[in-house]
């Protein structure tokens, strides 16, 4: 292995797998900590008084400043323009001071106190640790955006796809840890503030595994200097040659819609489990960790099929078809047993790694390498609004439409584990949410139909395979 870095790092596809393990490893990090509170959300109604909303607020802010600070497009700028290994190490910081900020207002007793804003009343608690994840936010969504520049980068007429796939699979890792150990670790510690020093810690050494990386990249562009591999400079026009372009603007749409069908109904699946399927609390991530789980294997999968065989524009119209039968059947009133639960999300891995395993490689096909950063940064800004929007809709509408009356006792019915006398949090109808869900990806199909028809119109070549002979 040592012989093989020797030679030459940029010919050598030991060099480029090690870059892989190590960026991936820190995207796993930084997933972890994204989804860490999504299996706390009934403790944090128990123990520190949020409701719904709160959650819903918290879930949100996400993508505040990455949405409204246009924070993504700068942070796409700055990759065109500074590089991956500058823009990368910048995002780390950003991430951890975001953590901090979160595990700091969830480890405060801040005594009730509360802030208005725009009229509404939001407690001092919620408030700073959605300032902290709307921090963390731009970092993880810039390291994004950077980490699949760098996989372009390494694997550009290689295993391009394969190694997304992977990446992606690394990064689930970390979502699914986050939903499976997430509450058991604050059980174990009695804090619901653990698992985020935790998740913190986590983040420190994935920062530690991207300077290994930086070593590696500078190496490389040294080997390169005089050859006409490196990249062509950013151009502020750039912006306005990529959204001219129809299959940008398909893609893009398609991202958004898609991913707000998964990722905010990630971050309720827990409470969807405790109230519909009558799981406990303390297992209630487990079925939904079983997603991303599933996508480790199938994303690479996928990938590879997409690098080998092509059919980019359909894998994805597969994947959108899937997830509306999904969240079809979770809506029916009726469908309370676990073990359909058990498949339903197991179908829904499915879906989650056929979309993304050709989305991300597909995206190179359309736009130029160096207007790249700036394109990924321009999806993930428009995915953004969704990833806000959609948390911030559900949690207003499970505390407004969806509060079961009498319901106290309805899970701990089912599962027969708390006294009903000693249940102090409401239940929540899950049909409405879910029904918004399943829209959601009846929306992917048309833009995936859409997407499909503008390949064969340009000839992108999303249904050819990506590996070159
Ligand atoms: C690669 C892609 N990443 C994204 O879509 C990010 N903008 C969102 C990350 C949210 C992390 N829970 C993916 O993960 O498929």
């Amino acid at each position: 292995m040592v012989a093989a870095l020797q030679k030459k790092i940029s010919e050598s596809a030991t060099a480029r797998w090690i870059v892989l393990a190590l960026v991936a490893f820190t995207m796993l990090c930084g997933y972890f900590i994204t989804d860490v509170m999504a299996p706390l959300k009934p403790m944090l109604e128990q123990q520190m008084g949020w409701s719904s909303s709160d959650y819903g607020f918290f879930t949100s802010a996400y993508g505040w400043f990455n949405v409204f600070l246009l924070m993504l497009i700068f942070g796409g700028m700055i990759l065109d323009k500074m590089g991956v290994r500058f823009t990368g190490l910048m995002s780390t910081v950003i991430m951890v001071i975001g953590v901090g900020i979160k595990y700091w207002a969830i480890a405060s007793d801040f005594g009730g106190a509360s802030v208005t804003i725009f009229g509404s009343v939001i407690s001092s608690q919620v408030l700073w640790a959605a300032i902290g994840y709307a921090i963390f936010g731009v970092g993880i969504e810039i390291a994004g955006i950077t980490v699949s520049k760098i996989i372009v980068k390494w694997f550009k007429g290689k295993e391009l796809a394969l190694a997304m796939g992977l990446e992606m699979a690394c990064a689930r890792i970390g979502t699914a840890l986050a939903l499976s150990i997430t509450p058991l670790l604050a059980e174990e510690f009695g804090s619901v503030s653990m698992p985020i020093l935790l998740g913190l810690l986590l983040l420190c050494i994935g920062m530690i595994s991207f300077v290994v990386f930086v070593v590696m990249d500078t190496k490389r562009d040294r080997e390169l200097k005089d050859s006409a591999e490196l990249e062509e400079p950013f151009r502020f026009r750039d912006i306005f040659e990529i959204v001219r372009i129809k299959g940008f603007w398909y893609i893009a749409i398609l991202c958004v819609l898609f991913y707000s069908a998964v990722f905010p109904f990630l971050k309720y699946a827990p409470d969807l489990m405790f109230n519909k399927f009558g799981i406990s609390e303390k297992l209630s991530g487990i079925i939904p960790a079983l997603l991303p789980f599933g996508t480790i294997l199938l994303t690479p999968f996928f990938g590879n099929l997409y690098d080998r065989r092509g059919k980019g524009a359909t894998i994805m119209l597969v994947g959108s078809f899937m997830i509306v039968a999904v969240h079809l059947l979770f809506a029916v009133p009726a469908f309370t047993n676990w073990l359909l639960a058990l498949v339903l999300i197991i179908t829904l891995g499915i879906a989650f790694s056929l979309v993304p395993s050709a989305m991300w490689p597909s995206v190179p096909k359309i736009i130029p390498e160096n207007k790249l950063g700036t394109a990924y940064a321009l999806i993930f800004w428009i995915q953004n609004w969704g990833l806000m929007g959609v948390p911030y809709l559900i949690g207003k509408v499970l505390d407004n439409y969806c509060v079961v009356d009498n319901a106290t006792t309805v899970a701990e019915e089912i599962t027969g584990v708390v006294a009903p006398e000693t249940v102090t949090r409401v239940a929540y109808d899950y049909t409405v949410p879910m029904l918004i869900f399943a829209g959601l990806g009846v929306l992917s199909i048309l833009f995936a139909f859409l997407l499909l028809r503008e390949n064969k119109k340009m000839g992108y070549g999303l249904q050819q395979p990506n590996i070159r002979k």
